[in-house]
């Protein structure tokens, strides 16, 4: 047994010594059986996912409203979620898509002048269930050792649970390996965006004089990427995921930006693939992509997507930019990505995670066209990767003339 095993493993069957502490009012049972007991947080009722974690210090807020993680329950390595509290600004969409959340302790009095809502009350809100008071290092661990595990939240305050019939829900789930879910966070019909990113003095302004026009395609796109887009001054159109190549063509873009996203690349590719194949025959369209909109494009490439082990969230991963040989500390929420050996020879790997090594940058050789594995937008997280917006804003300066 490794060091670092956790005590409560037990495969397939509820672990029987695990007894139902008092007070608890949530619990969370994996499809293996292992079983963490709580305290039930936000809404009552029961939330089946693959459990990831996410190893941010800041930034929940930014991480719960992430479209990415749509079939997700999101576990929280930081300790200490919630203390300020929930606002209408720190959002990367209205409506949440994750499925639920862990806490290691319980959500205390917010303390911050910009909070409106306790995280509690947030959480109810947007009908999220969370649980807190579980060892969250422990099912790290049990994470990082056995990959993300499909399980169920339970939230019922009467106390009362059945523990097999949450393990079979658990092992019930499909997973995330071949579900499309952009389909159901892409926004349902086109819209206009000009919010540029946050400033301490003026907050969320709008853009006045736009330079570019950009039609980002919405796979579940995070708000901050389109802040960022136009705060490089770039008139955004935001189109929903199935959108053809001719009709993005029709608004006449200076560049095309392929969003990040939710669940499997390849399912997601169905309608996305033949989409950026054609975009890729006008060959002077500038196009940049971010996470699953990197994913997709290298597919309609002809490169393959494979899924992690656990995959990368968190936002300290360094990654370097073989282009100009730095090393940038960078954002992540992937648990796919692009088999580097399946890249084809037109296709450069631009960057590369020093984790793992595994690819986080491609560009092609002889187009305006470029991707990202990590979140250059950095909501939450670093801000070293800023330099892509301005790269596609250059390509798309450079097309014009
Ligand atoms: N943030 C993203 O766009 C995630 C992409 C994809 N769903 C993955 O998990 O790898």
């Amino acid at each position: 047994m490794k060091s670092h095993e956790p005590p409560v493993a037990q495969t397939g069957a509820i672990d029987s010594a695990c007894q139902q502490p008092a007070g608890a009012t949530a619990v969370l049972v994996l499809a293996d059986g292992k079983v963490f007991w709580g305290m039930g947080l936000g809404a009552e009722g029961e939330a089946v996912a693959e459990v990831c974690f996410n190893t941010s210090m800041t930034g929940y807020q930014e991480i719960l409203t992430d479209p990415s993680y749509a079939g997700q329950i999101i576990t929280f390595t930081f300790p200490h979620i919630g203390n300020v509290g929930t606002n209408e600004q720190d959002i990367e969409t209205i409506t949440p898509s994750c499925r639920g959340a862990i806490f290691r302790v319980d959500i205390t009095q917010p303390s911050n002048w910009r909070a409106t809502r306790d995280l509690d009350t947030w959480l109810k809100s947007h009908n999220l269930s969370a649980i807190s008071g579980i060892d969250t290092r422990v099912l790290t661990r049990l994470i990082r050792d056995g990959g993300a595990p499909n399980g169920c939240i339970a939230h019922h305050p009467d106390g009362k649970f059945d523990l097999e019939a949450l393990r079979a829900k658990a092992a019930a789930w499909p997973g995330l390996n071949g579900m499309d879910l952009a389909r159901e966070v892409t926004c349902s019909q086109t819209t206009k965006w000009d919010e540029q990113r946050w400033d301490l003095e003026a907050g969320y302004t709008a853009l006045t004089d736009p330079e570019f026009h950009v039609v980002a395609v919405d796979f579940g796109a995070k708000r901050n990427i389109l802040r960022s887009l136009a705060s490089q001054g770039c008139r955004v159109t935001v189109v929903p995921a199935e959108t053809t190549a001719s009709e993005i063509l029709a608004h006449k873009p200076d560049g095309v930006f392929l969003s990040n996203g939710p669940g499997d690349p390849a399912a997601t590719g169905i309608y996305a693939i033949p989409m950026v194949q054609e975009l890729l025959t006008h060959k002077e369209l500038p196009i940049f992509g971010i996470c699953l909109g990197h994913q997709i494009l290298a597919l309609a490439l002809g490169a393959k997507t494979t899924k992690m082990h656990l995959g990368h969230r968190g936002a300290n991963h360094p990654v370097k930019d073989f282009t100009t040989n730095k090393v940038e500390i960078t954002s992540q929420n992937h648990g796919f990505m692009v088999d580097k050996t399946s890249l084809p020879a037109n296709v450069e790997e631009t960057h590369i995670s020093l984790f793992d090594s595994t690819n986080q940058g491609i560009r092609l050789k002889d187009r305006p066209v470029f991707s990202v594995q990590y979140h250059p937008e950095a909501s939450p997280g670093p801000q070293d990767s800023q330099y892509l917006f301005k790269r596609f804003r250059d390509l798309m300066a450079e097309r014009r003339k």
